[in-house]
């Protein structure tokens, strides 16, 4: 079914546009009133598992600013949930894995499930959004990268180096690979899943790649990434977004994905450099600008879009919303794009 409006898939292409598209990582999120609404009603994994719930969050943001594309509400740690790893989001805290995986004999307990199973609420959710949707815009679907996952799985709960995560992979690598496998197996089938379900692209979030060094980066992130993108990419176009990892975009750019994300701390000229010129970027506003004042964010978002090139350029945040950005300061940053002509 074509959409009516498919900037962001054109993007994704490389196509000449009019202008690029928008859409903001964690849209979907504590900024947005009529999100809190619903979190005081239902606790965390309960919005996620209602396909009702979880397709109502996703629309909410669309429904206020008309973004170029939607992502659907969930979280990546649905991943290690279904691989038998109790998961907890505490409120006010974060993720907490109360049983982190810290041996062997605990990779060993670690299953690779029947995602079409153990994650059919997630299917269900995609394809009650894409009725929302009603074929307006592309529906996003999304993974942690397998390291990612990692961390969180072995830490146990978010945390400002990942030291316990990092020991396990340098002290017992093999039992830090077998780990890293399972979950790169899980999430090519559940991703795969998704886009039988209906989503139109798909993003691998590796918010914590850049804790490695570049040469652990390629060990312990990227060959599992390859290989998810491997699998993914006739399928639908996969986006890669690895925060701090500025290092990887050569790399990244060969493995096959359809675009690269780019956080703030990277400029645009130095991305299109590294990343040889010709694939398709996204991002990069540091989440913060959006404390400026309105006429302020719109200024340094056309600039973006000068630095970026209209083409080839999905515009986005380096990394998530922040929950204290003001209403009309993210209406600013989407307009700013609307109303972008060359
Ligand atoms: C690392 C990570 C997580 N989850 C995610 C990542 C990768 C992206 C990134 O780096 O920001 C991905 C994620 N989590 C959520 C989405 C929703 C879709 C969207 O709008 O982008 C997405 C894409 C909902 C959520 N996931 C979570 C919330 C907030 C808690 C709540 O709503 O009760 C939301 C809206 C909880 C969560 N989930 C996670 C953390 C660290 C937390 C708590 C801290 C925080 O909120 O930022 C793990």
């Amino acid at each position: 079914m074509k959409l009516k409006n498919d900037l962001f898939l054109r993007a994704l292409k490389g196509e000449t546009v009019d202008r690029p598209p928008v859409w903001m990582m964690r849209q979907a999120g504590r900024y947005l009133p009529e999100f809190m609404e619903i979190k005081k009603k239902y606790d965390f994994f309960t919005r996620c598992q209602t396909p009702e719930l979880a397709s109502e969050i996703t629309v909410q943001p669309i429904r206020r600013y008309g973004m170029d594309a939607a992502i659907l509400f969930s979280d990546i740690l649905v991943i290690p949930q279904a691989m038998n790893i109790e998961v907890q989001m505490k409120p006010d805290f974060g993720p907490y894995l109360p049983n982190p995986v810290r041996t062997q004999a605990a990779v060993d307990e670690v299953v690779i499930p029947d995602v079409h199973q153990e994650l059919n609420y997630v299917m269900q959710a995609i394809q009650v959004t894409k009725e929302k949707l009603n074929d307006e815009i592309p529906l996003i679907g999304f993974a942690g990268s397998p390291w990612t996952i990692l961390c969180y799985c072995v830490q146990g709960q978010g945390s400002k180096n990942f030291d316990k995560a990092k020991e396990f992979c340098f002290t017992n690598p093999s039992a830090a690979h077998q780990l890293l496998q399972k979950i790169t197996d899980t999430t090519i089938a559940y991703l795969q899943a998704k886009v039988a379900a209906g989503v139109n692209a798909v993003q691998v979030f590796d918010s914590w790649g850049g804790m490695l060094s570049p040469v652990d980066y390629q060990e312990f992130s990227f060959q599992y990434i390859q290989q998810i993108v491997a699998a993914l990419k006739d399928e639908a176009p996969v986006i890669v977004f690895g925060k701090g990892c500025w290092f990887a975009l050569g790399d990244m750019a060969k493995s096959g994905a359809a675009a690269l994300g780019v956080d703030w701390t990277c400029s645009a000229r130095n991305a299109r450099y590294l990343s040889g010129g010709n694939i398709t970027l996204q991002g990069n506003f540091d989440p913060s600008r959006l404390l400026s004042r309105p006429a302020e964010i719109k200024r340094m978002v056309t600039e973006m879009i000068n630095a970026f090139g209209k083409d080839k350029y999905i515009v986005n945040l380096g990394h998530g919303i922040l929950p204290n950005i003001p209403v009309d300061n993210a209406r600013a940053f989407v307009d700013a794009v609307k109303e972008y002509t060359v």
